[in-house]
């Protein structure tokens, strides 16, 4: 008998049987160009089935086409897909020319809320990416081997195509989604009775409100909108979900995890001195500095295990943001290589580099902020209460590249493009529910959170 000194290999699955088959005959390549300048300029058409992005302040990635997808469903659909990921990647051929994080093979990500969610987990394999870094500019082709002779190292990068005119979205209406706003109002106080009664500590609330547009909609439009509002966000569009988000789940990038929690929020009144006064307000509230403790806690013993070290600051700061403000906590973790999760997840490159970012994402999914506490007690409460499916919101979204590494943040902030009706968007909007809540502020703030797609749909 042998021993394998290496990790073992996760059980291939479907999905990443059919991936390592799809993958193969693929070339990735990847050139230096010049300054792209404003990176969502560069999609060529308003289709959001075929436009991806992760941009903040004008870096990271955006890609269009589709070379490669992975579908994938249920309890274990981020770790499928992570499993079918590493299956592509060692099939691709990468010809990597520029080598920073978001070049080479890179997949863009979405996945649903709830493990029950028909919307189930999606990773695209675009056929061009764009992308930009510290001053430096990519693009990023897929081809088939058999397509011909490839670009020699060294020769013209090819032309960027010419994009077609983004549309506005002329006049938009709104109409309730699952609830209207009177009985998202009586859920709340349900699920308050319920928090008082002992249940739970918290449950987050969320409420869906559906957009149509004049126009059919181009998710130009709206990633334009979002990112000049929201710079500070990650703006993203990946498999009809677009939105900018100020939460991100987990980043792993050279051996480093570093997650973005949110938890205790209050409104801008759009009057400086007056916000300044509510930031303080909100970092003495206890309310929300307990919740803000709560959702850190969790979050840092969901990633504990992954890592070999985790630095926890001692005090959350108030994020800014143009509609609310949030108490945030910047956590970071050294991921522990050597022990990884061989026998959940396979390990990524050559080396083992321990769990990818969407494995940490995994693990991560779904956190207090955005659950509750305990999760699970919690996440069975919203499923029953909200009385929808949450779809793709408040899942992870963002991207991962050959090496495991990659960004997810938290679908916040987003709308869900229809994919039968081009002129309708659902938006979604969500509040932690404490003891001491009251359904009407809950409402207030849930519309301060719906504020920047419903901006992003607003004409001019
Ligand atoms: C659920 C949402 O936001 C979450 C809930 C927050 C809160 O209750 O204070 C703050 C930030 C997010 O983690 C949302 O924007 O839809």
């Amino acid at each position: 008998m042998t021993t394998s000194l290496g990790a073992p290999r996760a059980v291939p699955t479907e999905a990443a049987e059919r991936a390592a088959e799809a993958a193969a005959g693929l070339l990735v390549h990847t050139v230096a160009i010049d300054d792209v300048g404003d990176l969502l300029a560069r999609l060529p058409g308003p289709d959001p089935a075929r436009t991806f992005s992760w941009v903040r302040r004008g870096e990271g990635v955006v890609g269009w086409g589709e070379a490669l997808r992975i579908s994938t469903a249920g309890p274990g659909r981020i770790r499928a897909a992570d499993a079918a990921w590493t299956a592509a990647v060692g099939r691709l051929r990468v010809h990597d020319e520029v080598g920073l994080p978001g070049t080479g093979a890179v997949a863009f990500g979405s996945f649903a809320f709830s493990p029950a969610s028909a919307a189930g987990g999606v990773l695209v394999l675009p056929e061009v990416v764009v992308g930009r870094r510290e001053g430096r500019s990519w693009l990023t082709t897929v081809r088939r081997a058999d397509a011909g002779p490839a670009a020699r190292a060294g020769s013209e990068p090819p032309a960027l195509p010419t994009p077609q005119p983004v549309t506005a979205p002329g006049q938009v209406t709104y109409r309730d989604g699952a609830l209207s706003a009177e009985a998202w109002q009586a859920a709340v106080a349900e699920v308050v009775g319920r928090i008082r009664a002992g249940e739970v500590a918290k449950v987050v609330m969320a409420r869906d409100v559906v957009a149509r547009a004049a126009a059919p909609l181009d998710v130009r439009h709206l990633l334009g909108r979002l990112a000049a509002d929201y710079p500070a966000c990650w703006t993203f569009a990946v498999d009809h979900l677009v939105g900018a988000t100020p939460e991100l789940l987990v980043r792993r990038e050279k051996g480093l995890a570093a997650c973005r929690v949110l938890a205790g929020t209050i409104r801008r009144t759009g009057d400086d001195a007056d916000d300044l006064r509510r930031a303080a307000e909100l970092a003495r509230s206890s309310k929300d500095l307990e919740e803000h403790e709560l959702a850190v806690a969790s979050l840092v013993k969901a990633l504990r295990p992954y890592c070999a070290s985790i630095n926890v600051p001692d005090a959350p700061f108030v994020l800014h943001l143009p509609n609310v403000m949030h108490l945030a906590s910047d956590v970071t973790g050294v991921v522990d290589g050597a022990l990884g999760h061989p026998s959940t997840f396979p390990t990524h490159g050559a080396g083992g580099t321990g769990p990818s970012s969407l494995a940490l994402a995994a693990a991560l999914h779904p956190t207090a902020a955005v659950g509750g506490t305990p999760t699970r007690e919690a996440t069975a409460i919203l499923a029953e209460a909200e009385r929808m499916d949450r779809a793709r919101y408040a899942g992870p979204v963002g991207w991962i590249g050959a090496d495991g590494d990659g960004e997810w943040g938290i679908a916040l902030r987003s709308g869900e493009l229809s994919a039968s009706d081009s002129h309708e968007v659902r938006l979604f909007a969500g509040c932690g529910v404490v003891a001491a809540s009251d359904p009407a502020a809950e409402l207030a703030e849930s519309e301060a959170k719906l504020q920047p797609m419903r901006g992003a749909l607003a004409g001019r």
